[in-house]
């Protein structure tokens, strides 16, 4: 288990981390999200002890992450520490020699990462020279060392849907192999599609985490009706909602708990006829808007 506990941190007056906690458990794909500026990068970097926390720690198996425990880390500093210079095949070769593999199996994993995640590149070609998208594969394939725990910080900005899907599929076995997962991302498409848990980080605190369902059951219901013949704007008398999207004859309401759904229809009917009446389910990204303007 990697738990982030408490953490705070300022830089001067500043407050970044307000008592940010959260667990990522083993196995666990954690979905780690937040407006620009709300704090990830800052958590992430305490975790990796690039910065130092003002209060608060993070843990490994139980024990504060020290310089021993953080080589078990795998991550993906937003600034690379990769050798521009260099073949992007010898620093797979580099890294996985240095976490303690012989050179033949560090050449093997090497050329199966690369093979994996489809980077493109020549033979004499060195990492400045490879695309922001193969930059980033060539990171996740600096993860051949098998870490114990992966920190990623926005992993999958920059690549393409195939280089996405390989990304995926790679941290997806991880976690089956008991690793936890926490990586950082405004996909949320994706991180909705991938994560076990979410949670959303605001001004340096949580404000929701739990399973994408979870978190559904505790936003705002919206419907969704079509209505043929009906008035423009009939919609936003109706008592207890708010309409969230209108486009021709369909409107997306957003309808508060205590209001029976009855009263919702009967409205819709005495104002046209009724092509489609339905509750929609909220995406992340709704969850998400939510969270952080609430
Ligand atoms: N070294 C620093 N000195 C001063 N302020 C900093 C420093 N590092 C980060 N900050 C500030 O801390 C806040 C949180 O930044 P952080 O990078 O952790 O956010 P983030 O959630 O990762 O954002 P994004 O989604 O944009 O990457 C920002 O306002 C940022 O300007």
């Amino acid at each position: 288990m990697l738990e982030f506990d408490a953490l705070t941190k300022g830089f001067g007056d500043k407050k970044v981390l307000r008592g940010l906690s959260f667990q990522v458990r083993p196995g666990e794909l954690y979905g780690f999200c937040g407006a620009n500026g709300a704090g990830k990068t800052t958590a992430m970097r305490i975790a990796l002890g690039m910065l130092a926390a003002d209060t608060g720690e993070v843990r490994f198996e139980g024990r504060p992450v020290d310089s021993a425990g953080r080589r078990l880390i795998g991550y993906m500093p937003e600034e690379r520490g990769l050798y521009g210079k260099m073949r992007p095949r010898d620093q797979l070769v580099y890294f996985a020699r240095l976490s303690g593999m012989g050179a033949r199996e560090a050449k093997a994993r090497a050329d199966e990462w690369i093979e994996r995640l489809g980077v493109k590149m020549g033979p004499k070609d060195v990492l400045d020279k490879l695309s922001l998208g193969n930059q980033q594969k060539e990171l996740i394939a600096a993860l051949i060392h098998r870490p114990g725990v992966l920190i990623l910080d926005e992993p999958f900005s920059g690549l393409d849907p195939v280089a996405s899907d390989a990304m995926a599929q790679a941290l997806t076995e991880f976690t089956r192999d008991g690793v936890p997962v926490v990586f950082s991302s405004h996909q949320l498409d994706l991180v909705e599609r991938l994560c076990d848990r979410v949670g959303i980080v605001r001004d340096g605190a949580l404000v929701a985490e739990g399973t994408v369902e979870e978190l559904r059951g505790r936003t705002t219901r919206r419907l969704e009706i079509a209505l043929e013949g009906a008035p423009a704007g009939w919609a936003s008398a109706v008592a207890g909602t708010r309409v969230v999207e209108a486009r021709h004859n369909r409107y997306t309401l957003e309808v508060e708990e205590q209001v029976p759904v009855r009263e919702i229809l009967s409205a819709a009917q005495t104002h046209g006829d009724i092509v489609h009446f339905a509750w929609r389910e909220s995406s992340l990204t709704e969850i998400f808007r939510e969270a952080v303007t609430a």
